[in-house]
This record gives C-alpha cells, structure tokens and sequence, in this order.
C-alpha cells in the first residue's frame, strides 16, 4: 500500500492573556500543560502561544487595556483588537484589580473584547468531577452535571444607562437591560441545539418575568417559538429565584440551562460552588458562527486575596483548554486533557486548597504534565496505535 501523502501538521494560534490577579497563574500553568501535550510524537496538531500583556498594570502605565491597532508599539502595529481577529482561539485569565474601579477593568479589557467580536454563547459547565466533593450532602458523581448557557452579548451587560445630575439629591443613574429578538432567537437556538446533543434532553429556560415585565416576557416568547424547532428536546421554565432552590435541593433534575447575561452569571458561580469549588469550573464564550475566535477562560475572576501564593486551582483553566481543544477539532487532545484532570483530583489526590487539597499551582500543573506524558499514546487514532 502507498503510503498516505505527508500532511504538515496543523498548526493553531493562541492569543494568551493572562490579565490579573491570579489569571498570569493560571494561564501559565494552562500552557505548560498544553505545551506538554504538543510535545508528544504523537500529538497530531502544533499550538503557537502569542502572548498579549493587556492587563491593569498596562492600563495604569498607558491608559489603556487593549492598544489601538495602529499604536506603534515598539516598533510592532499587530497588538491591537484586530490582531485577535487572526488568531484560532483566546485563552483568558481575568482582569480586575484593587486598583482600578471594577466597572473599568471589566468593560476596559474581558467585555472588550466579548462584545466586538461577537462570542454571544457563554458555556459553562459544571460537574462534579471524581475526587471532588459537594457541599450538599448526600450529592455526589452523576447527580449534578450541568450545562449552563449564558446569554453574552446583551441584557443586563448591555451598558445601556447613564448617570446625571451627580452629587445631586436627585442623583440618577440607569442601567438598562436589553433584549433583541435577533440575539434571543440566536441564543435559544443554541441553547436548544445543545440540549439536543446531550443524552437527557433536556432544558431549562430561567427567566424573571413576573417581575420584569418586557424583556424577560419577550425572553419566554422567544423561547416556546424556538422549541417548535427542537420536538425532541424536553423544556421548562423557572423563575431566577425558584431556580436557585431547585439547584440547591433538586440538582438532579437539571440538565442544560439558558439564562440571561446577568442571571447566568449569579448562577454558574452558585453551580462552581455546589460541584465543589469556583476554582474548578470552565468556560468558552463562543461565537458560534465561527466568523471570530473564541475566548476560553476559567468563571472565576482575579483572587486578589490569594495571588502570588501557589493557591490558585488550576483546574478551571485546564478545563477551559479542554473546551479550547474540542473547538478546534481536536478532540482526542481534549479527552486526555479531561482524563489528566480526573486522575489528579482522584487517583493521586494532588489537589489545591479549595478543594480539600495541600498542593500547589505548580504542583498540580506538574502532575497533569506527568500523566500527559505518560498516556499520550491517547493522543492517537486506535488503528494508528
Ligand atoms: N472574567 C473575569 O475576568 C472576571 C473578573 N472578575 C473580577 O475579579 C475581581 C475579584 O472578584 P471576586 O468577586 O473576588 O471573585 P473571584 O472569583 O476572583 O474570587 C472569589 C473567591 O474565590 C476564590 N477563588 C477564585 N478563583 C480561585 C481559584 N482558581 N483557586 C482558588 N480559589 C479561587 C478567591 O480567592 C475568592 O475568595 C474583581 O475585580 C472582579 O470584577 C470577577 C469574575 C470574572
Ligand atoms: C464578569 C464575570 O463575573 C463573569 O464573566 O463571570
Ligand atoms: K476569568
Ligand atoms: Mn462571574
């Protein structure tokens, strides 16, 4: 037989962006561990790392978080937001600092770069991995496993409002929320598509439109419309705030979830800590129409408190690299990625503080890499074995 023509390897870009806090940490160990997947003989993919400074300590030296694209810095015009545009992915510490007021560093540097580039699906999953126990007695393995969507483009995060009259008795200020029928219907098709991959099928659409009365009702309509489309898809709707209890007392009962930018942001956080720890849990904020890269980052934001000490869970980032894999195609990478993760946390118990361990950052990084190393013949077809 001839052998099959040599196919260069494909080879993707990486923006990192580590910001700040904790979010150098993470990202660094993140691309140790994603480095050591590429080393193998067997890796059938290369990653190239462009690493991006934009961070609050640039803000406050230049004002700025994200360079314009024709700032000639240091002789170089291909750090601005357009740059990212050429990338295959983003992998995304945090930003927020003491510093700075919160307001400025998110929308100065993360809403940034979600809005322009349209990554309007926020995924967030959230399990309980082997290994790892949740504060709710009597949950364990299997009975919490969530796919949480959030709507990220628009809603309460629109940055509609303003303020007047300042220092004034009659002060005001609004913050307002938007919904688009256009971005609801693109955000309950995803949603729903998703659900429709997963074996249970399931989906909760998470609404306040008792209190709210427009865009949270728009919100509800565009979601019975769109399930017309999934018939094999099973949905319910709650309220925010029943939804909460429902997760607490009921978690089982739960499967995929939509809600708004807002909503979604209160409750994944609630879904980190009830499968263990906000330190484990992923996210990608996607656009799904692949005409821009996507941004994967772990939920939590810069832990301030515990930066520079070797406390940081790597754990949210290594799963956000393993979202990052799979969107680029790469799916037996993901999995070794995901199967390296469950074997720190159960099998050698080299695990950080938050969850029960004594380990550090380093520590836990040097286990993964260990593991990637020794299976990566995971990395390989069956037939190529
Ligand atoms: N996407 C982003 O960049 C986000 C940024 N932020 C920003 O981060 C800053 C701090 O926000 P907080 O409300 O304190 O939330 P946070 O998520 O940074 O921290 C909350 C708590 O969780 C702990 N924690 C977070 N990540 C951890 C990890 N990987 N390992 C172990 N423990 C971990 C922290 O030590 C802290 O006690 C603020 O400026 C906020 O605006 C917050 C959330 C997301
Ligand atoms: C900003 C924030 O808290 C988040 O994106 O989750
Ligand atoms: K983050
Ligand atoms: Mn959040």
């Amino acid at each position: 037989m001839t052998p099959p023509p040599h196919q260069p390897k494909p080879t993707y870009k990486i923006a990192c962006i580590g910001g700040d806090g904790i979010g150098p940490e993470v990202i660094s160990a993140g691309v140790e561990v994603l480095r050591a997947i590429c080393a193998s003989p067997r890796c059938g993919f290369d990653l190239e790392f462009h690493e991006y400074d934009w961070s609050s300590d640039r803000y406050l030296r230049t004002g700025r978080y994200i360079p314009d694209d024709d700032d000639d810095l240091e002789g170089r015009k291909d750090q601005g937001l357009n740059s990212l545009k050429e990338k295959d992915a983003i992998l995304f510490g945090s930003v927020g600092t003491p510093s700075v007021p919160d307001h400025i560093s998110l929308w100065g540097l993360r809403l940034s770069i979600c809005q322009p580039l349209q990554m309007y699906a926020n995924v967030r999953p959230s399990k309980i991995l082997p290994g790892i126990s949740s504060p709710l007695s009597g949950v364990t393995v299997g009975d919490l496993d969530w796919l949480i969507i959030r709507e990220n483009s628009e809603g309460e995060y629109s940055g509609h409002g303003g303020r007047s009259h300042l220092g004034q008795d009659h002060e005001v200020a609004t913050e307002v929320s938007i919904f688009t029928r256009s971005s609801l219907l693109r955000i309950m098709r995803f949603a729903f598509s998703q659900a429709s991959l997963r074996p249970r099928k399931l989906l909760t659409v998470v609404t306040k439109s008792n209190a709210q009365r427009n865009g949270m009702v728009l919100w509800d309509q565009v979601a019975s419309e769109v399930s017309t489309e999934f018939p094999d898809v099973r949905w319910d709707r709650m309220l925010v705030d029943a939804m909460t209890v429902r997760m607490v007392r009921d978690p089982a009962s739960l499967d995929t979830i939509v809600a708004t930018n807002l909503h979604a942001d209160i409750l994944s956080d609630l879904a980190a800590a009830l499968s263990g720890s906000i330190g484990i849990a992923p996210t990608a904020n996607l656009d799904p129409t692949r005409r821009n890269p996507s941004m994967f980052e772990p939920i939590h934001g810069s832990a301030t408190d515990i930066v520079g000490k070797g406390l940081a869970n790597p754990v949210g980032t290594f799963w956000s690299s393993a979202m990052m894999l799979d969107w680029l195609g790469e799916t037996r990478a993901s999995q070794l990625l995901l199967q390296a993760i469950r074997h720190c946390c159960q099998e050698v118990n080299v695990k950080t503080p938050d969850v029960g361990g004594s380990s550090t950052t380093g520590q836990v990084t040097q286990a993964m890499i260990r593991y990637i190393t020794s299976n990566d013949r995971l990395l390989q077809l069956d037939s190529e074995a």
